[in-house]
């Protein structure tokens, strides 16, 4: 397919579902041809980032390296999907103004701390609240809500599927498959 390059910018707490959403969304947009590109915290913090940890500035300069990434992908026409909860407005914002007009999107996961910490999918809440971990994102970390997020989704009461549909439906990703099993209820 067609199409030129753009960034979703997934930010929110840690088991908000940004990195369980945007793989579901990368696999119904690459069913449908899209190139897409998942850009995760969790990996680039094993290669690229390792040498950072969870201190404010190198949460700054962790995204910082990650919107140069996804501005490399996206410049190639890729669909980029970035999840990383990228806490601080500043570098959000840094980001979007690098962009080209309307080619980068922040995608605010807004679930509340209160479900993210019930999910605790890796275990981590658990050990901040031991002081097991330090710097932990909404405990001991602040974390700075999108003011004007270009979409916001809290997943507490929502399906995977469903919330992939909502995202699909707001940004009209898939218009040409009407008929697409995934798409149908949303589309009639
Ligand atoms: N102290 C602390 N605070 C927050 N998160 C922590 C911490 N220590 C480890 N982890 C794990 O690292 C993942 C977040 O990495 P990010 O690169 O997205 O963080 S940041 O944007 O630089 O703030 C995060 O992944 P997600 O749960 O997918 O968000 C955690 O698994
Ligand atoms: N609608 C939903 N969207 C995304 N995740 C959901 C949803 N409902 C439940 N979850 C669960 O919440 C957890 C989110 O974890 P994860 O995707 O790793 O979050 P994050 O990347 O924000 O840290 C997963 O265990 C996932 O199965």
């Amino acid at each position: 397919m067609t199409h030129t390059g753009a960034i979703f910018w997934f930010t929110g707490l840690s088991g908000s579902g940004k990195t369980t959403l945007a793989t579901a969304i990368a696999n119904l947009l690459q069913a449908q041809n899209y190139k897409v590109y998942l850009l995760d915290g969790d990996v680039l913090r094993t290669g690229l980032c390792s040498d950072l940890q969870f201190s404010d500035y190198d949460r700054t300069e962790n995204i910082r390296r990650a919107g140069e990434v996804a501005k490399l992908f996206m410049n190639e026409g890729y669909l980029v999907l970035c999840t990383f909860i990228s806490p601080f407005i500043s570098d959000r914002d840094i980001i979007r103004a690098n962009c080209p007009l309307d080619k980068f999107h922040e995608i605010y996961v807004s679930t509340p701390i209160e479900e993210c910490e019930r999910r605790d999918p890796k275990g981590l809440y658990a050990k901040a609240r031991q002081g097991i971990i330090a710097n932990f994102t909404g405990i001991d970390s602040p974390y700075e809500s999108a003011v004007k997020p270009d979409f916001e989704i809290d997943t507490t009461r929502l399906s995977i599927d469903e919330a992939s549909i909502k995202f699909i439906n707001h940004f009209e990703l898939i218009v040409a498959d009407r008929d697409s099993p995934n798409l149908r209820k949303d589309y009639v």
